[in-house]
């Protein structure tokens, strides 16, 4: 039994309200920052904080391969996953330029590349050498799934214990926008018109051979859409399992998730089907290019941060965003009041006047 199905605490509403009350004591008129002002009640009611905080904020990276590469779905090979591993330890991935940007306790774990990469900064958590091709069979085995989700689980726990206010979970594996596209359609019950796009930037007529090979592997699948595990187990992957995993652990410790674009959406959208309550920790960093991204946001009944035209992944997007969340929190937390300024607030005289 996998501990992801512990109870994850509801909001905190109490906490929201007052802080909804004291940021209208803050030097500004009322509702001036927007959503801003959202967030900061939102990160109240997930911390339970009336002075919540998002630094440092920690970056998961799980990397792992795909079988349905061999179906040519991706204009990259297989073997580009290994090699940003590789990158990713240098640290000239984009990921790693935006976590030391924004001063990210920092991980990258193996959960199913399909070679071995020697390094002792590389977290070695491998399930299997890379998901099989699921147009053939199963991805993997539904004891896999539930491995890599605890594997996911058990990195960001730790990450947590080391006192990360803030999690962000990315990916890396060749063949995951595919991956993802199957999980979707399965789950949302959509058309796959509207699910598949160019990932790494295949051609339009590469997009329609996806298309038909995910329309063939559900075929011959059968996923039931009501039991995600049996969904990641039939047409997922490794990394997306262990990422719905990562966000079921910062839920249920009520650290806010900061989802990235539409690989983790899907990773999400999972965590969301095995614990409903896990999306209201959930803020999306960015709209993704990629087709299909939007459905899966609806789906977590969610406003992206930004929208910037990215279509990479590694939760770059997430990272990008992550300093619209610190500057809600830095409002909260160090904003003067209209009393401590000494300012006279004509809203506080008109509201007092009214009683
Ligand atoms: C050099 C390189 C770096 C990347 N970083 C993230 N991705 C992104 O692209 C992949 C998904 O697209 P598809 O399904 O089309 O293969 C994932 O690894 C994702 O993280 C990358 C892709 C490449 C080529
Ligand atoms: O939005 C994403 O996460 C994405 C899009 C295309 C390719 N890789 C990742």
């Amino acid at each position: 039994m996998i501990h992801t199905y512990n109870d994850i605490p509801p909001l905190d509403k109490r906490v929201g309200k007052r802080v909804r009350a004291y940021i209208d004591t803050l030097t500004k008129p009322p509702g001036s920052l927007g959503r801003l002002e959202a967030i900061a009640i939102e990160l109240a009611e997930m911390t339970g904080k009336p002075f919540p905080t998002v630094t440092p904020p920690g970056v998961i990276i799980f990397a792992a391969d795909h079988g349905v590469t061999e179906e040519g779905v991706s204009a990259f090979p297989q073997n580009v996953t290994a090699q940003m591993v590789q990158n990713f330890l240098n640290g000239g991935a984009a990921i790693n330029v935006f976590s030391r940007q924004i001063q990210a306790m920092f991980e990258i774990v193996d959960v199913g590349v399909a070679e071995d990469i020697e390094s002792s900064e590389l977290v070695q958590k491998k399930v299997r050498y890379g998901t099989a091709n699921f147009c053939k069979q199963d991805a993997m085995t539904r004891q896999e799934a539930e491995k890599a989700i605890e594997i996911g689980y058990e990195r960001a726990q730790t990450m947590i214990a080391k006192g990360i206010k803030c999690l962000i979970v990315g990916e890396m594996g060749i063949g995951n926008t595919t991956a993802s596209s199957a999980i979707l359609s399965v789950i949302l019950n959509q058309n796959l018109d509207e699910l598949v796009g160019i990932g790494t930037g295949i051609s339009e007529e590469g997009r329609k051979v996806k298309q038909q090979v995910i329309e063939r592997s559900i075929k011959a699948r059968q996923p039931n859409p009501n039991d995600p595990l049996d969904v990641l187990s039939k047409v997922g992957g490794l990394e997306i399992a262990a990422m719905a995993g990562a966000m079921l652990a910062a839920a249920e410790n009520r650290i806010p998730i900061l989802v990235d674009g539409f690989i983790c959406s899907t990773a999400a959208v999972i965590a969301k089907c095995i614990h409903p309550t896990a999306a209201d920790y959930m803020f999306i960093g960015h709209r993704s290019v990629e087709k299909g991204h939007s459905r899966a946001i609806r789906f977590l009944e969610k406003e992206p941060l930004l929208q910037l035209g990215l279509r990479l992944g590694e939760g770059s997007g997430a990272a990008v965003a992550f300093p619209i969340l610190q500057s809600s929190t830095n409002m909260l937390n160090e904003m003067a009041t209209f009393q401590s300024a000494g300012i006279s607030n004509k809203n506080e005289k008109r509201r007092e006047g009214e009683f």
